[in-house]
């Protein structure tokens, strides 16, 4: 049976997870709280914490051996889904966050450092990066800025061919809209199994736990130019220091609802606008659809809340049926992807 450890590293949190096969050996979800992470100006500036966090779990856990590591995978050049080996060329991608910073451009750093630790190979599969737009969708009104797929295409793969299932369909035959809600967003046209636009869950659509989301251009620039700001200073602000973080000083809606809870209209307010902006998303997806929706899903850990996903289907109902599928099924699919691989059903993608 073999034994892979799955790592996966979030905005708001790193979680682990040891697999013997298909089946779960034991999981840790690490979240790391805004005060954790701010002092890290970059993201890569986060792999020596994220790591040593990974191998305290292993050596409490005793665990010693693995026949691979898989880590999910970062903004790395577009490609097209599937399970890569870790390669000199994909580290040095990771390294400089060729297409953008995001902690999921640990995944794979960390992977190969453990991986070669124990002597073994280290994946990704299905990274964020992973690229099934139409032609029309690249076109974003300035030639020098095409639109580009960045999402959580892990889970959204996985949870799309997880609703197929229990409807007993076929992918090929469904039109869905999945939406990820985490601590950043992507609302995912699905056009018989193909992801054929999305927001860019880095930078555009929604703003979202960490996020500011799509802003207004103008006021982007002046604010570029004001001399107040370095790009990495201002590049932060925008992805991990943005939506309810910008507003409420938090990256934890668990936190949002308490407050609401005690009365905290303010909080009230933006928590009700990041409902408003991601329904109003999904309704722009519909479009792309022509309206052929077969089922709205919301997933991630956004998901959870019933104040969050209430509100959102106020908004949406009218499109189609709104399925919950709370959190994410990242882990076992990063598994899956690897296990394709080990027992000779697929072959490894060279990046
Ligand atoms: N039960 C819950 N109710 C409301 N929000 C939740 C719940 N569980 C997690 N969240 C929120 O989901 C967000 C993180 O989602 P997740 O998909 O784990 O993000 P990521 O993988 O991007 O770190 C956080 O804002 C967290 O507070
Ligand atoms: C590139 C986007 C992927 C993303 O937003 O993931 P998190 O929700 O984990 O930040």
């Amino acid at each position: 049976m073999f034994r892979i450890l799955a790592i996966n590293p979030g905005s708001t949190s790193t979680k682990i997870a040891l697999y013997e096969g298909k089946e779960l050996i034991k999981s840790e979800n690490l979240s790391h709280s805004r005060e954790e992470l701010k002092k890290y100006n970059k993201i890569i500036d986060q792999l020596d914490f994220r790591y040593e966090a990974i191998e305290k779990w292993l050596e409490e856990n005793s665990f010693t051996s693995f026949h691979a590591i898989v880590g999910r995978g970062g903004l790395l050049r577009p490609m097209e889904s599937g399970t890569y080996e870790v390669n000199d060329e994909m580290i040095k991608d990771l390294k400089i966050g060729v297409q953008g910073e995001h902690a999921s451009n640990l995944g794979g750093l960390i992977a190969k450092k453990i991986a070669d630790r124990f002597g073994v190979k280290a994946y990704i599969v299905d990274p964020v990066a992973v690229d099934e737009f139409e032609d029309i969708a690249r076109i974003s009104g300035m030639p020098e800025i095409p639109r580009r797929s960045l999402l959580h295409a892990l889970n959204v793969k996985a949870v799309a061919h997880r609703v197929a299932k229990d409807l007993g369909k076929s992918l090929e035959e469904m039109n869905l809209i999945v939406a990820h809600l985490g601590g950043g967003i992507s609302i995912v046209p699905i056009k018989k199994n193909k992801m054929v636009d999305v927001n860019n869950a880095n930078e555009m659509g929604p703003f979202s736990p960490e996020r500011t989301g799509g802003l207004p251009v103008g006021d982007l620039v002046k604010l570029a130019f004001s001399g107040k700001y370095d790009l990495a200073t201002l590049k932060k602000k925008l992805t991990g220091e943005g939506g309810l973080v910008a507003y409420l000083n938090t990256n934890d809606a668990r936190e949002v609802e308490r407050r609401i809870k005690e009365g905290d209209k303010y909080a009230e307010l933006i928590y009700n606008a990041m409902a408003y902006q991601i329904a109003k998303e999904i309704g722009a997806m519909a479009t792309v659809l022509k309206g052929q929706v077969e089922k709205i899903v919301l997933t991630g850990g956004l998901s959870h809340s019933k104040y969050l996903t209430d509100k959102i289907s106020e908004y949406i109902s009218f499109i189609g049926e709104v399925l919950i599928y709370p959190g994410e099924d990242e882990m076992i699919a990063l598994v899956e992807g690897v296990l394709r691989v080990l027992n000779n059903e697929e072959k490894a993608k060279i990046y």
